[in-house]
């Protein structure tokens, strides 16, 4: 089985609190919460990848802060690496293109949320070993 690679970014506030969106009921888990991002396409690296598909998605420019451990999870019938990117909101207002749905989230929150499972292990890293970190 080929491994999809896809780029997500965990979008930070200045109150610490993480954006998160949710799967529209046509998608791929419909309903299901994400970190938006989407599949790395030919002749893109993950940087420009997310770069790209959060202008795509929502409409506004990010800045990269630091790169996660990827997370490698077997769905039926594909697997997928998800690779997050800790980033900032640098222009632009929030315009949903593709989702149902966002939230601004705090540590609580995000941990109550049904999210996809490849992201589960990439919320318990940012949770467990970046957040704290964090000014
Ligand atoms: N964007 C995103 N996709 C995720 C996450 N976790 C996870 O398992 N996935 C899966 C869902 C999809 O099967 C795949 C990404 O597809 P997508 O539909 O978001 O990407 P895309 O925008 O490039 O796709 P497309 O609409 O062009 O088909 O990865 C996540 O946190 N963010």
């Amino acid at each position: 089985m080929t491994i999809l690679q896809v780029a997500c970014a965990i979008i930070i506030d200045h109150e610490k609190r993480v954006l998160v969106t949710q799967r529209s009921p046509i998608m791929k888990h419909p309903l299901k919460w994400e970190f938006p991002g989407g599949k790395i396409e030919p002749g893109e690296n993950p940087q420009t990848c997310i770069i790209r598909e959060i202008k795509e998605e929502l409409t506004v420019d990010i800045e990269l802060k630091s790169r996660l451990p990827s997370s490698i999870y077997h769905y039926s019938s594909f697997i997928v690496e998800l690779i997050p990117f800790v980033a900032i909101i640098i222009t632009g207002e929030i315009y949903l293109k593709e989702h149902a749905e966002y939230v601004w989230a705090n540590p609580n929150e995000l941990r109550d949320l049904d999210l996809t499972e490849a992201d589960i292990p990439v919320l318990n890293f940012f949770l467990n070993d970046y957040y704290n970190f964090l000014n």
